[in-house]
């Protein structure tokens, strides 16, 4: 007693506060710190992440940092650690992302636990579902104290802190969500709007410093994409040149392979070139690419989203648009442009036939007007660059079907570290739990009862109802009465405590998770939901015994 009205004495202590506070600034100032770091290699660890990591003394001292330099290089961590040497015993680390073990090797950890490493401040759990807590469930197996910011240790500057670490991976994070690579449009724009004179002159619009942030932005980026009027227009050769950083493919959008014979794009020296057209456009072209050494890829339809879904299945995890307002629009209204890059430079041109950076995208009042989020104001030379995004960086993948949501439907999970169950199949582990297992119910039915001959059948006829609520409250009633029925299924249900429940239907994305967790999974809920209730009512019938003994 005396222990607990001291503890309280001291939380509400204006000192303690104080001191909590300077802790969660200095947390956040190091978190920063990594996921800058992490930041300087950007383009270069693609498909992976940016890691970045900074090693603390206990005094607030920076022992050693590390970034993952590139795709299959040194871990950040070990590289922290190696610089940190001796300081590490006790220190505090600080990553701006849970490390990943694809392969089943820990050295990011171990490197970590065998140096002494006392606690461990991570800005964001990894973004993919199978890596997800990995390493956080694997520190804290060793005694090592991790804090994740938003779970364990909130503030509003640790929340700052957290964002830049989701901002610092927003391509991997859209891309986990999204199923297509994270696309960034860029363009170079007059104080009045236009992207070239009214002839289609464009060289330059921005100035030099601004044109080397392009080629910064060509470096961190897996691919840019142009269409065909580009390739006519300015025959560019969409390179990285400011001499660090890695070159990305070339991509070319045209439907009609209406192109010239003689294009930079079509040297493949040094950088390759995909060109993405409709199948069986120019065949006698496709042959004169691939003479070249151009890659070409038919699509049976060839759209933006198309595109990407394509590029996202050969691993391309972000891509710079570099295209004209045709191509810019058509992208924008398919949805696969998360962020815009606008360089505005103070000149005009003029010109009502001079084309603008996006074109028609059907709107007709100002209402519809796509607000960026996120903006940053920036001036470049001459020049003001205008960012933001699209598309808000999804925060990390839900476990499904959202961290909040779980936990509101059964507070015996723990949204952040529960293990998940996936059913689908009748003859799954857990398949049981399929609306279609062969376990006949009795319900009620108008004045009688009849019996069907499973939870699905039941559904189907007559209640079939397009109102959620409705449908929900039906589904409910028939689990329940399904899990009561079946004692073998209500200790398989209960069995589960602690887990998240996902029904692994890729098609159905309202009772089901989907393919990537982007369903409402509602018949996972409501047995979440089902499950607390009997978890309820043995725990309630425990009390009474315990009173009665
Ligand atoms: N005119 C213009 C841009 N134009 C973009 O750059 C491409 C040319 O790239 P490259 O051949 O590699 O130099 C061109 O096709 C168009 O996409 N970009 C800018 O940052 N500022 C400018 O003023």
């Amino acid at each position: 007693m005396a222990m607990a009205a001291l503890s309280f004495r001291l939380c509400s202590s204006p000192l303690i506060c104080r001191a909590t506070l300077d802790h969660h600034a200095t947390d956040a100032s190091f978190i920063r710190r990594a996921a800058d770091l992490s930041e300087m290699s950007a383009g270069l660890t693609s498909p992976h992440p940016n890691f970045g990591c900074v090693i603390a003394t206990p005094s607030g001292k920076v022992a050693g940092e590390g970034y993952l330099y590139a795709q299959g290089t040194k871990p950040a961590e070990a590289l922290a650690v190696e610089a940190a040497g001796e300081f590490c015993r006790g220190s505090t680390a600080y990553l701006n992302m849970e490390p990943g073990d694809c392969h089943g090797d820990h050295t990011a950890v171990s490197a970590l636990v065998q140096a002494g490493v006392g606690r461990v401040v991570v800005g964001i759990r990894h973004p993919l579902q199978h890596l997800r807590g990995a390493a956080i469930r694997e520190m804290r197996s060793h005694g090592i104290e991790v804090n994740v910011l938003g779970e364990d240790v909130q503030s509003k500057v640790l929340e700052d802190a957290r964002k830049c670490c989701l901002l610092v991976n927003a391509p991997l994070i859209h891309r986990a969500c999204s199923r297509v690579p994270f696309s960034l449009l860029k363009y170079a724009m007059t104080l009045d709007g236009k992207i070239a004179a009214s002839s289609g002159h464009a060289a330059w619009i921005s100035s030099k410093l601004s044109r080397t942030r392009v080629f910064e932005l060509r470096g961190r980026s897996d691919a840019v994409i142009v269409g065909g009027n580009t390739v006519r227009q300015d025959d560019p050769r969409l390179t990285a040149r400011h001499g660090q950083g890695h070159t990305p493919t070339r991509i070319v959008m045209s439907q009609s392979l209406d192109l010239p014979e003689k294009a930079n794009l079509w040297d493949v020296s040094e950088v390759s070139t995909i060109v993405a057209t409709q199948r069986g456009a120019r065949k006698s072209y496709q042959k004169f690419l691939a003479s070249k050494g151009v890659e070409v890829v038919e699509f049976d339809m060839l759209n933006p989203r198309e595109v990407m879904e394509y590029f996202h299945l050969r691993g391309y995890l972000s891509i710079l648009w570099e295209c004209g307002g045709t191509l810019a629009a058509s992208a924008i209204a398919s949805g696969v442009i998360h962020k815009v890059v606008a360089f505005i430079a103070p000149k005009i041109i003029g010109g009502s036939k001079a084309p603008s950076p996006v074109g028609e995208l059907g709107m007709v009042e100002m209402t519809q007007a796509l607000n960026l989020i996120d903006v940053c104001y920036e001036q470049v030379g001459p020049d003001m660059l205008v960012s933001g995004f699209l598309q808000p960086v999804p925060d990390l993948l839900p476990v499904i079907p959202s961290e909040d949501a779980t936990f509101e439907i059964d507070p015996s999970v723990n949204p952040f570290e529960s293990s998940i169950i996936f059913f689908y199949k009748t003859w799954d582990l857990y398949g049981s739990f399929s609306n279609f297992s062969p376990h006949p119910i009795r319900m009620p039915f108008g004045d009688d009862y009849r019996t069907w001959s499973s939870v699905e059948h039941y559904y189907q006829v007559p209640h079939n109802s397009p109102f959620n609520d409705v449908k929900i409250e039906v589904m409910y009633m028939a689990l329940k009465c399904k899990f009561s029925t079946y004692p073998h299924l209500k200790t398989m249900l209960l069995s589960t405590a602690g887990s998240v429940l996902v029904e692994a239907s890729p098609h159905d994305l309202f009772w089901g998770g989907g393919r990537e967790g982007e369903g409402l999974n509602y018949l996972g809920r409501l047995l979440m939901q089902l499950r607390s209730e009997y978890l309820g009512e043995s725990s309630v019938s425990a009390e009474n015994t315990s009173l009665a003994l």
